[in-house]
């Protein structure tokens, strides 16, 4: 099974660096050519994970996106969301046919608010079975110095997740099969919004003390999310095990993990950075930002009640002073 990466920024490098040391032969579609020539001349990328050397015998580089898929029996997604369907144009409708996917973006397509396996269905009639997620409490920058992390791979049927999974297990990365291929994806999603949410509170000066109260509320947010979009939803209808790794785990991670971009980008607005100049002092994609817009939209049909999601969405979105909005929340916390 040859597989493909799509993508060049953190996660993509660092799910090139398992596989391939793995000792598996990959495809990877870099959009520009200059980190291209780059990565073949110095064997690493040099924009993202730059300790990471790479045996560049096993890899197969190309900004010629339709060459890479073509060439691949399983492609791994690890473009932001946001820039997710621009990449995915560039390819005819039946180019996924036939292949696997393994999705590895925490986030919806921004503008139809969907999850990923939603969009490749509607655009590219890839149906469900063939569709695969990476979750879990995972920073890339933790994969590059091989500490030990674990993966969940989650897919309708478990035996062909665990066959995804197998090309990623290693020394320092265990992996875990699930069937919740919809629930891991929603909470992926949400984890990213409370993190930054965790990273305002922090740069407002809230303490520990604080701070683990507001994961404590997010947990029971998220499932109370995921419990109404699975009425909503009936054939998703699987069990959440919200107490694993890629629900809790991953929550947990993103909310104190000072690796997190999410956290970080909230702290800066926390700081009383505006939205653009955090953006610009970040200089990686934190997805909780357009996570929060297309959730409060995707809640409309939902209708679950979520205070914290809202109020990060009131404060990136609608200008509101996000000292007030955590003021009325300290109100509702249990
Ligand atoms: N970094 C991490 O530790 C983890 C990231 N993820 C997920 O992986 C996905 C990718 O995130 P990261 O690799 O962290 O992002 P990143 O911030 O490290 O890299 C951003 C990437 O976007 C590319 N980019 C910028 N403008 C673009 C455009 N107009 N069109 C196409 N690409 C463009 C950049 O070239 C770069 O490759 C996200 O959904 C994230 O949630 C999931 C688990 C861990
Ligand atoms: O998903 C992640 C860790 O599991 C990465 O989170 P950040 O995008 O906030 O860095």
């Amino acid at each position: 099974m040859k597989a493909g990466i799509i993508g060049s920024g953190s996660w993509a490098t660092a799910m090139a660096k398992i596989l391939t040391d793995n000792g598996k032969q990959i495809n990877w579609w870099i959009r520009s050519e200059e980190t291209i020539r780059y990565m073949q001349q110095r064997h690493h990328n040099k924009h993202y994970l730059t300790s990471v050397y790479f045996d560049t015998n096993l890899i197969q580089l190309s900004n010629d996106l339709a060459a890479v898929v073509a060439a691949s029996d399983v492609l791994v997604l690890a473009v932001p969301s946001a820039f997710l369907e621009e990449v995915l144009l560039q390819l005819p409708t039946d180019a996924l046919q036939g292949k696997k996917i393994i999705n590895a973006i925490k986030g919806l397509v921004p503008g139809a608010n969907q999850l990923i396996n939603e969009y490749l269905e509607d655009i590219f009639s890839l149906p469900l079975d063939q569709y695969f997620t990476i979750t879990g409490p995972c920073h890339a920058e933790e994969v590059a110095n091989e500490k030990l992390s674990y993966l969940t791979f989650s897919g309708l049927e478990e035996d062909a997740a665990q066959q995804m999974a197998d090309l990623f297990s290693n020394s320092y990365l265990q992996t875990i099969v699930n069937k919740d291929v919809i629930g891991v994806q929603l909470a992926a999603v949400l984890k990213n919004i409370y993190a930054l949410g965790a990273g305002i509170a922090h740069g407002l000066d809230y303490g520990d003390n604080f701070l683990s109260v507001y994961i404590t509320n997010c947990f029971r947010e998220m499932q109370q999310f995921l419990e109404t979009y699975s009425q909503h939803h009936t054939e998703t209808l699987t069990e959440h095990n919200y107490n694993a790794s890629a629900y809790l785990g991953d929550l947990l991670v993103t909310c104190y993990s000072l690796h997190s971009r999410n956290r970080t980008f909230g702290n800066m607005i926390g700081k009383g950075y505006s939205v653009k100049s955090a953006q610009l002092e970040l200089n990686m994609i934190a997805e909780g930002y357009y996570a929060s817009k297309c959730l409060k939209e995707m809640n409309e049909q939902v209708g679950a009640y979520m205070p914290v999601a809202q109020a990060v969405f009131s404060i990136l979105w609608q200008h509101q002073n996000a000292a007030e909005a955590f003021l009325a929340l300290e109100k509702g916390f249990i």
